[in-house]
């Protein structure tokens, strides 16, 4: 793996920051680090080593600059890739834009049948993640079952390794054999991780429970540096989301 030097990271800019040079050729990620989708673009940057490549520029999203808006991302949502003249958005996107844009491994499958799953796979990012959220408002330990059923039956599909498109792939050298085909896994993660810290501090319910596969998954995962430095705080995701869930029922 690239990285195993814990990295830096650069301090959150709020409504009272400067804005950073636009267009002066850097290469910058505007993120926010408890956030979920652009969580998914900077577990690609660090898994292909391009943390000196590609700057990390946090927000504050509850106190936005208003040049974000104005000069940068009219969309005004994270993440948003500054890149040759050009600011692209969509974390799935970005995924697959920064992937095949820049060197280091690829987290994109060769084999045909894997890319065909994995296609699958992301589009059911939104509704898996829909039902989830959801779930959330009524009853999770009842509704929520399917999602995390799906995600385990997923899992059953290559059984060649602990991930979404298994592990090994005769397309690949040992060099990068655990580093491909790892775009689902990448998209997933960063929203499994909050919903098994919320379900089980709040719900006491364990979504691996009877889902061999997604433990290993979860715990695979976790044995990798590019994801480990960017995973959230667990207390502040918890009072988050109680704040975002539980005010409304
Ligand atoms: N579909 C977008 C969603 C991005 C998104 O919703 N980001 C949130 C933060 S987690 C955001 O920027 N929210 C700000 C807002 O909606 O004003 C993607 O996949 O990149």
């Amino acid at each position: 793996m690239a990285t195993t030097v814990q990295e830096n990271l650069p301090p959150v800019l709020d409504s009272k920051a400067e804005q950073p040079p636009l267009f002066d050729g850097t290469i910058r990620l505007y993120t926010c680090y408890t956030c979920p989708y652009a969580q998914r673009v900077w577990i690609t940057r660090n898994y292909k080593g391009l943390q000196d490549k590609i700057k990390l520029v946090p927000l504050n999203l509850q106190d936005r600059p208003a040049w974000y808006a104005q000069k940068v991302y009219p969309v005004n949502k994270v993440p948003a890739l500054e890149h040759n003249g050009k600011i692209i958005g969509e974390s799935i996107d970005l995924i697959k834009y920064v992937d095949s844009n820049f060197e280091g491994p690829s987290v994109f499958p060769d084999d045909p049948e894997k890319k065909k799953f994995g296609e699958e796979l992301l589009s059911y990012t939104d509704t898996f993640n829909r039902d989830v959220y959801t779930s959330f408002k009524g009853d999770p330990v009842k509704q929520a079952g399917a999602a995390f059923d799906y995600l385990e039956n997923a899992l059953k599909k290559f059984d060649d390794g602990p991930f979404f498109l298994g592990q090994f792939s005769l397309y690949h050298s040992d060099l990068q054999m655990d580093l491909c085909d790892r775009q689902a896994d990448i998209a997933y993660i960063p929203f499994v991780e909050r919903f098994q810290i919320f379900l089980s501090e709040v719900y006491k319910y364990d979504i691996t429970e009877g889902r061999p596969k997604l433990a290993a998954w979860i715990e695979e995962l976790n044995k990798i540096d590019a994801y480990k430095q960017t995973k959230t705080d667990p207390k502040e995701l918890v009072e988050f989301y109680k704040k975002r869930f539980q005010a409304q029922q």
